[in-house]
C-alpha cells in the first residue's frame, strides 16, 4: 500500500494529523456571554478558551448554571457570543450570516438531545436519513450501513419510534447526527432519559463512533459515570473553564465536582 492510499483509508481527523494539519474541530477564544444588562445582567460565560480536536470526545460538566448549555449552544451557532469567538474547524461562527449558519449546522454539525426527537411517524430509518433529505441529498448508503451497524440497530430500521426501548430511540438519534459526517456532534444529556444500563450501551457506543469511525463527540453531562467514558472532561463553574481532566475516571469526576459544588 502506498502512503497514499493508507491515508485515503483513515479517517479525516486521523489523516489530518497524520498530515502535520492540525486544525482544531471546534473551539472558542476568550468567550463571553452576558444575558440580559444593566442590573439584571448574568455573565454566562467568562473568558472561555477551548479547544476540541478532532477524534476526540470531550464532556462539558460543572454545577447547575456553570454555563455548560450556554457554551454548547455558542460553539454550535445556536447561540452568538457577546465577545470572543466561537469557530467551527476555521470558521468564526459570528462571521456567518443566520442563513449560513444554519446551513453550517444542518451540513457539519449533529445534535443529540435528551429527549430523542425523533418523529413519531416516520420510520428509523426514515428518521436517520430525514436531515440528509430535505437538504436534498442522498445519504451515503455505505455510510449509513456503517453508522446503523455500529449502533447495533441495523434490524430496528422499519420500525417506528414507539416500537423502539428508550436506548434504541437514542441510538437511532445518535445516527441521524452522524449521518452528515459532521465534524462535531454535540450531544446535551444524552443519557438523561435513560436507564442506567440503557446509558451504559449508549456511552459505549458514543465511545465507538469516536473510536471507530473517527467522529469527534462533545457531551454535556451531570454524570460522573457518563463523563468517565471520555478523552477529557472539561469543568465549568461560573461560566469559566475551572479544571480539566484527560482520561478520567469516575472517582476523579466525582472528587473535583465535590468541590466545585455540584
Ligand atoms: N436566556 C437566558 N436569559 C438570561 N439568563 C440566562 C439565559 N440562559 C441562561 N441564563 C443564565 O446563564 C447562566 C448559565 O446558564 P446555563 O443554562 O448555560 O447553565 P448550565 O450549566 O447548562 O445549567 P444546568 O446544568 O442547570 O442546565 C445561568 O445563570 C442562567 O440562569
Amino acid at each position: 500500500m502506498t502512503t497514499e492510499s493508507v491515508r485515503s483509508a483513515l479517517p479525516a481527523a486521523l489523516t489530518e494529523v497524520s498530515s502535520g494539519r492540525t486544525e482544531l474541530a471546534a473551539s472558542t477564544r476568550h468567550a463571553c456571554k452576558i444575558y440580559g444588562s444593566g442590573d439584571t445582567a448574568v455573565t454566562a460565560l467568562d473568558d472561555v478558551s477551548l479547544e476540541l480536536p478532532p477524534g476526540r470526545f470531550t464532556a462539558i460538566m460543572g454545577p447547575s448554571g456553570s454555563g455548560k448549555s450556554t457554551l454548547m449552544h455558542c460553539l454550535a451557532g445556536l447561540d452568538t457570543l457577546t465577545s470572543g469567538q466561537a469557530l467551527i474547524g476555521g470558521t468564526d461562527l459570528a462571521s456567518l450570516t443566520e442563513k449560513q449558519r444554519t446551513i453550517l449546522r444542518r451540513d457539519r454539525l449533529g445534535f443529540v438531545f435528551q429527549s430523542f426527537n425523533l418523529l413519531s411517524t416516520l420510520t428509523a430509518e426514515e428518521n436517520i436519513t430525514l436531515p440528509a433529505d430535505l437538504a436534498g441529498r442522498d445519504p451515503d448508503p455505505a455510510w449509513l450501513e456503517t453508522v446503523v451497524t455500529k449502533l447495533n440497530i441495523a434490524d430496528r430500521m422499519a420500525h417506528r419510534p414507539s416500537e423502539l426501548s428508550g436506548g434504541q430511540q437514542q441510538r437511532v438519534a445518535v445516527a441521524r447526527a452522524l449521518i452528515s459526517q459532521p465534524d462535531v456532534v454535540f450531544a446535551d444529556e444524552p443519557t438523561g432519559a435513560l436507564d442506567s444500563r440503557a446509558s451504559t450501551e449508549l456511552l459505549r457506543f458514543l465511545r465507538s463512533v469516536v473510536d471507530d469511525l473517527g467522529q469527534t463527540v462533545v457531551m454535556v453531562t451531570h454524570d460522573p459515570g457518563a463523563a468517565a467514558y471520555a478523552d477529557r472532561v472539561v469543568f465549568l463553574a461560573d461560566g469559566a473553564i475551572v479544571d480539566e481532566l484527560d482520561d478520567p475516571s469516575k472517582e476523579r469526576v466525582l472528587a473535583i465536582m465535590g468541590r466545585l459544588g455540584g
